[in-house]
């Protein structure tokens, strides 16, 4: 099964309601599809959002990535040489990790088609049912707090707050929703970066002082600011996860060995692919550190590449943030990964099983 081409859409989903984090409010999904075609007919599909305010790409970015650095590399490989091949994507061009991701998905849904398995059998099997969290957008208290009933409402266990905005706010948005959902959800707090490591020492502080109880807290501090996650993380009892701060295996190491955080969000646009996702799983593994696995706005092409990964390392992959198909207002996309509110499940058909995408864009 050898590639002969590599082709490229657009996917245009719009949100339930907008997404608003302290870096910015989205309306609707806008991804770049990536087609891998092969000479056996078999086709493999993958996606990158272009989530310039953390990845640094754009969609122009992620197309031309792919257009002049990668697809001339890959063009002729045999889809059966699977670890040539992604080290070909990683080798081809520095960063431009949304690119290398959406190849390398495509890349891995037909090496599992070739051997007609689903692509969590090929990574290792797994119980091929998980359960996501889902986001409450950051917002005036009493919205986030209807948001997180209704949320709970519809069978999600575990809510995403978004935070990062005005401390005191902050400090009052969690707890009117603890209040609101006390023993019904757990909570995960994210402040994308919004904070001081002084102002999150505070607010966790203040936090755990009142009783509010929460899961652990994302990226308080900016992605660079390892120093600042280093300092949070000595002095609160809510486990401090890194997100902005950890991209690739490298990092995850210098991350681990500063003790500059307690757990990773692996997300497969910041690591750039499956492969290093598999290596930095490893790589928590071997050090005792707990993982999740999380996406940005993407549809249900490479959130079930992550589903898929999440399933075959559960043991490790013990979190998963996986809302992106729940937050759009359809699921455009047949294949084989379901999501149905908080459950998500894998059907037994070879690849991602994808049939059908609706409203592809295909770009010349
Ligand atoms: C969608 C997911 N729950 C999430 O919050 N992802 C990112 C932000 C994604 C974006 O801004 O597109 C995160 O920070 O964890
Ligand atoms: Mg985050």
């Amino acid at each position: 099964m050898k590639i002969t081409d590599i082709k490229f859409a657009m996917l245009r989903v719009p949100l339930k309601t907008p997404f608003k984090t302290a870096l910015r409010t989205v309306e609707k999904v806008e991804d770049v599809i990536v087609i891998v075609e092969t000479d056996t007919g078999h086709v493999g599909y993958g996606e990158a959002p272009a989530t310039a305010v953390i990845t640094g790409d754009t969609h122009g970015s992620i197309i031309e990535a792919i257009k002049t650095m990668i697809k001339p590399k890959l063009i002729g490989e045999d889809i059966e040489d699977l670890n040539r091949i992604t080290h070909l994507i990683q080798g081809s061009i520095v960063k431009n990790y949304s690119a290398k991701a959406a190849v390398e998905i495509a890349v891995y849904d037909l090496f599992a088609q070739r051997y007609n398995t689903p692509l969590y059998k090929i990574l290792g099997g797994g119980e091929p049912t998980i359960s996501t969290d889902i986001t409450i957008s950051v917002d005036y208290i009493d919205k986030m707090v209807k948001d997180s009933i209704d949320a709970v409402n519809r069978g999600f266990e575990t809510l995403k707050i978004k935070v990062g905005k005005d401390i005191g706010v902050d400090i009052e948005r969690v707890k009117a929703i603890y209040a609101a959902v006390e023993g019904k959800a757990l909570l995960r707090l994210d402040a994308n970066q919004g904070w001081t490591a002084k102002e999150a020492v505070y607010a966790l502080t203040k936090l755990e002082d009142a009783g509010v109880r929460l899961e652990l807290v994302e990226q308080p501090v900016k992605g660079y600011d390892l120093e600042g996650m280093k300092y949070i993380t000595e002095r609160v009892h809510t486990p401090v996860m890194a997100d902005e701060s950890t991209f690739g295996p490298k990092e995850v190491i210098d991350l681990i060995k500063m003790r500059a955080a307690d757990i990773i969000n692996i997300k497969l646009m910041k690591t750039g692919g499956i492969s290093n996702a598999i290596r930095i799983a490893d790589i928590a593994e071997t050090f005792d550190v707990q993982c999740m696995i999380g996406c940005m706005l993407e549809t249900s092409i490479s959130v079930a590449a992550a589903a898929h990964l999440a399933v075959a390392k559960s043991h490790v992959i013990t979190k998963v943030d996986l809302d992106g198909p729940s937050l759009c207002a359809f699921d455009p996309v047949v294949g084989n990964v379901k999501f149905n509110g908080a459950e998500i499940s894998i059907e037994n058909t070879p690849g991602l099983g994808i049939k059908e995408i609706k409203g592809l864009e295909m770009l010349g």
